[in-house]
């Protein structure tokens, strides 16, 4: 099967046919309202496993709703979605589909990591144990284990030297790499990246942003990830999406969106970012 025949990215009514049933993330005519105010409006995309694919758009058009919608944080009012081949906020009771309760909705959210703007590491605890308590309490995984690879994970960030400190004894860009390896600790198929450099000293994003590329690039790990780092998200995507009023508004490979992209909108809002 040709790469153009199977995109890794369906967005908005695009067809992708030859990928049904593979995707490993699939929205289907999601709509989310807060009050009278239409966040995101029909949203269909999907996503194939190993991709990475990247969000832009402007403040307000729904990128960072779409990543709370897959951590189950909100729900949709319209549409389902699919993580894995299971319905997120949805299950099947005698064939009908019903509101998913929490157990089922945080069975399907295992595959997922998230690593936010603000790090949220547990201050209470040192780096290790931040690193080792989900896979513990979560997965069920033994001590030794959990700490061998909190090692690992910690060695693959940078960070080996800091183990036993607290999140305040780190700096804002070694607490999100902690906030990374924490993510990946618990094995998800999917990691969810929102402004994940936003909240950093300017001089601590690049080793933030080098350290996400040599993930990008040496794992198999699916990618969904907000940001303003064009020139990061041009480097690590196989598929950009661009947003405007809660709707794919264009998308594509990050050399079509970034050189030459179609829409207006999409040219006006990356003259004012570039
Ligand atoms: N809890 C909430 N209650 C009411 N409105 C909300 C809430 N969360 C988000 N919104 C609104 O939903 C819209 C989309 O917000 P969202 O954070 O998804 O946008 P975004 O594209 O990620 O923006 P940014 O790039 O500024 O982070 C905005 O108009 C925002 O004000």
């Amino acid at each position: 099967m040709s790469a153009e025949k199977n995109p890794s990215t369906a967005a908005n009514g695009g067809t992708n046919a030859a990928a049904e049933g593979s995707e490993l993330i699939k929205f289907d005519n999601v709509t989310k309202r807060y009050g009278s105010n239409v966040v995101l409006d029909n949203l269909c995309f999907d996503v194939s496993p190993g991709k990475h694919v990247t969000l832009i758009g402007p403040s307000g058009s729904g990128k960072t709703t779409i990543l709370r919608l897959l951590m189950t944080l909100v729900k949709p009012d319209e549409g389902t979605i699919k993580v894995a081949g299971e319905y997120l906020s949805h299950e099947e009771r005698n064939g009908k589909l019903v509101p998913a309760g929490e157990k089922h909705s945080r069975e399907v959210r295992k595959n997922i990591g998230m690593v936010f703007q603000q790090f949220n590491l547990f201050p209470n605890m040192k780096v290790l144990r931040n690193i080792t308590e989900a896979p513990v309490h979560v997965l069920g995984l033994g001590k030794d284990e959990a700490e061998q690879r909190a090692r690992e994970l910690l060695e693959m960030v940078g960070l080996t030297d800091h183990i036993d400190k607290y999140p305040t004894q780190l700096s804002g860009g070694q607490q999100q790499r902690v906030a990374i390896a924490r993510a990946l600790a618990m094995r998800p198929q999917v990691l969810l990246l929102d402004e994940v450099t936003s909240a950093l000293d300017p001089e601590l994003v690049a080793g933030v942003l080098d350290v996400l590329r040599d993930i990008a690039h040496s794992t198999d790990i699916t990618m969904l990830c907000v940001t303003h780092e064009m020139n990061f998200a041009r480097d690590i995507s196989d598929d950009v999406l661009m947003f405007d009023a809660g709707r794919v508004i264009e998308s594509g490979a990050p050399e079509k969106i970034f050189t030459d992209p179609e829409h207006e909108r999409t040219r006006e809002f990356l003259s004012a970012v570039l």
